[in-house]
């Protein structure tokens, strides 16, 4: 059993949905990251079957995984979009999202990635900080436009997840604290080019309670209170992303269970009319992608077995960067070959001790064997870098039988075009 249905084994071999993953490994080489259509899909319905007769706009996070073909796919579905660059903007405006759809986050908005998400007329700026508010309206005065805002609040809860890819603790570089926000949101309906829509938090990802986001809803309702009480009236409450997916043995949250509290208690409030606004990223890409490898060697030592495969952190930075656990499955089982499992970490040919996709498992292996690194279809290809002048990896998107190349193998000479040595 994988974590995803649509990635599964009929008899020895492993598929994405009808397509065998050994056939796309010859075609299209290894390292090689495969996408199910149908994965994206039936995780976006989990999310509309939440959204049902409710007014709510998903702004897919699209950090997770921006290729145009994903990207695509999600527009198609009616989803906005949550971007965090100017370079972001750009991929959205490249498949024809709708600006109206997008909410722009991120601590370090540029004047020139304000001016086109001006330009392109977003739904809304997520500002983060006092400086950035002063920045967004000499901005957007400049511009002759306004800037619908709403401010990114840390609400200091613990979000009960991995320090690093926690967001709304004090600590943390994200958002303007609770406690000050009131005063901030003054300003903000004072400064010339803003108009204040919207109270915005993000508190973390890879979450599978409901607690941490109601104990950020209860400070963000006292806030939306206070606020009223000064007379700013908000249109929209965006939660952020968050949500978690099953890496192994987690029990991820159904976006129906949260949404169904978090609309009892804006219903307790009387605010059953405001919009609410989610920036899932993970929950919607992360189960639909693997990273098919392929073993160049293996390594057996006194202290440990080595799988060495051609897939390495340059590919998916999550494992040695977070300690992340990722199911490694083979794609061709060897069952009853009389080839017995050992233990082994599976490692890249990387110059780093750090270059791991996955340690201590259970695996029967011969060398030239593929594997499948699972769950990667978020934050995977994205983190991916060129180090060790390592060719990034394809991207193939499989629909059915069907599969089409998103993004094809970069080639070496790409890697160095345009650097140039000393003329003299
Ligand atoms: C502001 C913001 N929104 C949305 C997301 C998407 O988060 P996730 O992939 O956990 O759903 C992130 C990343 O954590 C983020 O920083
Ligand atoms: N990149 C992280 C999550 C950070 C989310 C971005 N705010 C991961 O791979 O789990």
């Amino acid at each position: 059993m994988t974590v995803a249905p649509q990635f599964a084994y009929r008899g020895n071999e492993l598929y994405a949905e009808d397509t065998p993953l050994a056939r796309l490994a010859q075609e299209f080489g290894t390292p090689l990251y495969v996408y199910s259509r149908q994965a994206l899909r039936e995780a976006w319905q989990a999310y509309q079957h939440a959204a049902e007769g409710r007014n709510v706009l998903i702004c897919y996070g699209m950090k997770a995984n921006s290729n145009l073909g994903i990207l695509n796919e999600f527009k198609n579905l009616g989803a906005g979009f949550d971007i965090v660059s100017g370079g972001e903007l750009a991929r959205v405006l490249a498949i024809g999202g709708d600006p109206g759809k997008i909410v722009f986050s991120g601590v370090g908005k540029q004047a020139s990635e304000i001016q086109a998400a001006l330009q392109a007329g977003v739904k809304c700026f997520n500002v983060e900080s006092e400086a950035e508010l002063q920045r967004l309206s000499q901005v957007a005065q400049a511009a002759g436009r306004v800037a619908a805002v709403s401010l990114r609040v840390n609400p200091d809860v613990d979000a009960q997840t991995h320090p690093y890819i926690s967001t709304g603790l004090k600590q943390n570089k994200f958002g303007i604290a609770i406690e000050i926000a009131p005063r901030v949101y003054q300003q903000a309906t004072a400064l010339p080019g803003i108009e204040v829509v919207g109270v915005d938090c993000h508190i973390g990802s890879q979450i599978t309670e409901t607690g941490p986001y109601l104990d950020a809803l209860d400070k963000l309702l006292i806030l939306i209170a206070t606020l009223a009480d000064q007379g700013i009236h908000i249109k929209h409450l965006d939660l952020g992303g968050g949500l978690g997916i099953r890496y192994s043995d987690e029990t991820p949250l159904p976006p129906k269970t949260l949404l169904d509290q978090v609309f009892q208690r804006l219903n307790a409030q009387g605010l059953g009319h405001l919009q609410l606004v989610l920036e899932p990223g993970r929950s919607l890409v992360g189960n639909a992608g693997v990273l098919l490898t392929r073993v160049e060697y293996l390594k057996h030592g006194e202290a440990r077995n080595f799988a060495i495969v051609d897939a390495a952190m340059n590919d998916l930075l999550r494992p040695t960067l977070y300690d992340a656990w990722h199911g490694v499955e083979p794609v061709l089982r060897r069952d009853g070959d009389g080839n017995t499992a050992q233990t082994y970490d599976v490692v890249g040919p990387i110059c780093e001790s750090g270059d791991w996709l996955a340690r201590d498992r259970r695996l029967a292996l011969r060398q030239g064997d593929l594997l499948a690194i699972m769950s990667a279809g978020a934050y995977g290809f994205v983190m991916s870098s060129q180090y060790n002048t390592r060719p990034r990896a394809a991207e193939i998107m499989v629909d059915g039988a069907r599969s089409h190349v998103l993004r094809p193998r970069e080639t070496v000479a790409s890697l160095y075009a345009g650097e140039s040595i000393l003329p003299w």
